[in-house]
């Protein structure tokens, strides 16, 4: 297991770069959801840009934004955002991400989609080559409540062939549900081999009625901060 300081240095580094690099003040800026995107409004606050229209993905970074004295709006006062900067579980040699460890994939990809650009900050453990090769969780899909059980079952056939489970919270009884309302499921696969089979998924999954979004992010973004363990930054663009 990645050592927790190591991690959490890696994400404050490229949460930190990220805003440096992409931000100015007086922009429209969504909010992702997360960890590492808590350096991010961090870095936001500390170079005193209050003119920042902040747009949040979640609770959680609505609260980050209220915490941090920064304006924050939503998408029907503010339809377009200049740029959204988010984390990520995985980000593969494609740029294709898998998001959702933390269940606000609706409203991350809603916000996502609204912005001009979306820049992904991480720490090094989300760098991975192949698709799946690192987030071994699967991934996530949210559904309406009452629509899981048959959505499990459809996930398990062809030409899916996942195995999805329920995501169950921790400090409470029985499932996450998210800011929406929503349940979570996590869909492992056995083998995702080429793009066109991602992209594929990616469609197949929205055309299952009850699945809200899912944490597939394909074609979303092209710029890509990893924090590394020695105090640099990895950026991968395109
Ligand atoms: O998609 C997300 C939440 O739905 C997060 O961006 C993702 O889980 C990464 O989180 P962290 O920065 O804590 O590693």
């Amino acid at each position: 297991m990645a050592d927790k300081k190591l991690l959490d240095d890696a994400k404050k580094l490229a949460g930190y770069r990220a805003v440096e690099d992409n931000v100015k003040n007086g922009q429209r800026v969504g909010i992702g959801s997360g960890s590492t995107v808590k350096y991010v409004v961090d870095k936001i606050k500390e170079l005193g840009y209050t003119d920042c229209i902040c747009v949040p993905t979640s609770f959680q970074s609505r609260q980050l934004i209220i915490e941090a004295g920064l304006k924050l709006s939503d998408l029907s006062i503010t339809p377009e955002l200049d740029i959204t900067i988010d984390g990520a579980d995985e980000v593969d040699q494609h740029f294709n991400l898998i998001k959702g460890g933390g269940g606000c994939q609706l409203q991350e990809k809603i916000v996502a989609h609204a912005s001009k650009e979306l820049v992904i900050v991480a720490d090094y453990s989300k760098d991975s080559v192949e698709f799946g090769q690192n987030w071994k969780k699967g991934i996530p899909i949210e559904v309406h409540p009452m629509a899981y059980v048959p959505i499990i079952k459809q996930l398990s056939q062809a030409p899916f062939n996942l195995k999805a489970t329920l995501r169950m919270a921790v400090n409470k009884a029985g499932p996450v549900v998210t800011d929406n309302g929503n349940f979570v499921l996590d869909a492992t696969f056995q083998s995702l081999n080429s793009q066109h089979e991602i992209e594929k998924l990616n469609v197949q999954l929205k055309m299952i009625p009850g699945v809200v979004e899912h944490g597939l992010f394909i074609n979303m973004t092209k710029k890509v901060y990893f924090g590394q363990t020695d105090g640099t930054i990895k950026l991968r663009s395109k």
